[in-house]
């Protein structure tokens, strides 16, 4: 297209897959291929990948700038969102216009109704809490495999406020699909993996990118879920106890006709991916970067001790006056880059960035591991500093421009409270009741997973408890 933004040269029907293909090859993750080309042809970089347009933006402000604008509000069309949701688009990650507002606006309203930022939900989370130290001290003679420990307790606390129930930390069914959740996070990625940009090509390879495997995990999924909700609908009270029995009743009222029976399902779906994967991996890292750096985790004892005493655990209320522990979980969301292009978002209409002509459905991509790791404004960004997040009088000191972990504006994570409030307690609680040692011989490979979220290799922590 004419004044696209630059990058480079493209080439009938492949456009710059090859480019893309090649660096990536190279640099190993999506998110530094956009880096790359960032260097090259600017903070923002037009590009040509098999059908579609994708521009991505790596400077802090024009990021703030395209997600305060209506126009940048929309999701792409991906190939795997139709095969999860009946060839519709459907759920709410990737839905736009009336269909997103409303629903947005039920979920949130609901998820508030059974406990979202309220004193349940706390409640709630100390009780998986709880649970999680207890199974940790039953096996803390022997190094504990960080994989998906904190895969079940995370997701328990979300499931309570869709599903109104629990699952058990060693219940198959779950391990399971977290387990094939967590693989096809790893095979996806924001820029639309091939087979979205050319997708005849599945066709005729059908391995291609994983295809067979994700649509598998999806599959499971949705059967899963189909019989959580004809539960629900068997056993429909008069007052809704979850999400579900409410989006149920919702929709016997016949008033808004998004609120469908395949609309339910991806919903949860969608609520289900988004609210484990991204809080899990933030722990994991959170226990890497603690048997990395032995000083910091002392650090963070001993403020809780002289905070709080050397006898309690802290809660939510304790949250701002453990400053130099709130700035430790801000150093590990930093780092982590849990989710390092944000979601991909698209034009709705054809518009203006920067003097830029953007066409009408183009992807966005918002390069927040960029935003998070830009040598101009961290200082030493891949170093693990948490004092970068307290001013000179030690108060907890958050730069909104340059730290947008869970994105901003309309399409901002609806979970971000819960999540806070779980990297806090499951930190806390963790590190109040034991200290975490690598295993001798061991050094975990810190080089994180790609995929649509990044995750720590598995790797192995020694739990010994504390005499607090
Ligand atoms: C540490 C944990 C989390 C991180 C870092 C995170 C990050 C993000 C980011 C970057 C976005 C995209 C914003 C954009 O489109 O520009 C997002 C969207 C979203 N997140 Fe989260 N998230 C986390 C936890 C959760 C949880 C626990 C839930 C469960 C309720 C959740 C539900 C969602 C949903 C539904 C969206 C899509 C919103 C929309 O399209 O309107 N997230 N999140």
């Amino acid at each position: 297209p004419k004044n696209y933004p630059p990058g480079p040269r493209c080439l009938p029907i492949v456009g710059n897959l090859f480019d893309y293909k090649t660096l990536y090859n190279k640099l190993k993750y999506h998110h530094l291929v956009w880096c790359s080309f960032a260097k090259k042809y600017g903070d923002i970089v037009g590009l040509k990948l098999g059908q579609n347009l994708i521009v991505s933006i790596t400077k802090p402000d024009i990021i703030r700038d395209v997600l305060g604008r209506p126009e940048f509000s929309g999701r792409p069309n991906s190939f795997f969102q139709k095969v999860k949701t009946f060839g519709k688009n459907l759920g709410i990650v990737f839905v736009e216009g009336n269909q997103w507002k409303n629903q947005r606006k039920f979920s949130l309203h609901s998820l508030r109704q059974f406990g979202l930022g309220r004193k349940i939900m706390e409640e709630q989370i100390r009780e998986e809490c709880m649970l999680l130290i207890e199974n940790f001290s039953s096996q803390c003679k022997k190094p504990i495999l960080m994989d998906d420990a904190f895969g079940i307790p995370i997701l328990n606390v979300l499931w309570i406020m869709i599903a109104g129930k629990r699952f058990d930390t060693d219940d198959k069914t779950i391990h399971k699909l977290l387990d094939l959740i967590h693989s096809s996070f790893r095979l996806m990625d924001m820029s639309g993996g091939t087979v979205n940009q050319l997708p005849f090509l599945k066709y005729i390879i059908p391995e291609l990118g994983g295809y067979n495997k994700i649509v598998g995990a999806l599959h499971t999924m949705i059967n899963f879920l189909e019989g959580i909700i004809e539960d629900h609908k068997r056993n429909l009270k008069d007052e809704p106890q979850d999400l579900i029995d409410s989006f149920l009743q919702y929709m016997a009222l016949k008033t808004d006709d998004t609120f469908t029976d395949e609309q339910l399902l991806s919903l949860c779906l969608d609520l289900f991916m988004a609210g484990s994967e991204t809080t899990s991996n933030t722990l994991s890292f959170a226990m890497l970067y603690m048997i990395l750096h032995p000083e910091i985790q002392r650090k963070v004892q001993k403020e809780m001790n002289d905070v709080l005493g050397s006898n309690k655990c802290p809660t939510l209320e304790d949250r701002q006056n453990l400053k130099y522990t709130q700035a430790v979980i801000l150093e590990i969301q930093r780092m982590g880059n849990i989710a390092p292009l944000g979601i991909a978002h698209k034009t709705l209409k054809a518009t203006q960035l920067r003097g830029y002509d953007i066409p009408k459905d183009t992807i966005i991509l918002t390069n927040l591991y960029n935003v998070h790791m830009d040598p101009q404004y961290w200082d030493e960004p891949s170093k693990f500093k948490p004092e970068r997040f307290l001013s000179q009088d030690g108060n907890v000191m958050v730069d909104e421009e340059h730290f947008i972990p869970f994105g901003l504006g309309k399409r901002r994570c609806i979970g971000e409270v819960l999540a806070k409030a779980n990297l806090f307690l499951f930190f806390t609680s963790i590190l109040y009741h034991f200290s975490l040692e690598m295993v001798d011989g061991s050094y975990p490979d810190t080089e994180p997973y790609d995929g649509i979220t990044l995750s720590p290799k598995p790797f192995l922590v020694q739990f010994i408890p504390r005499t607090v």
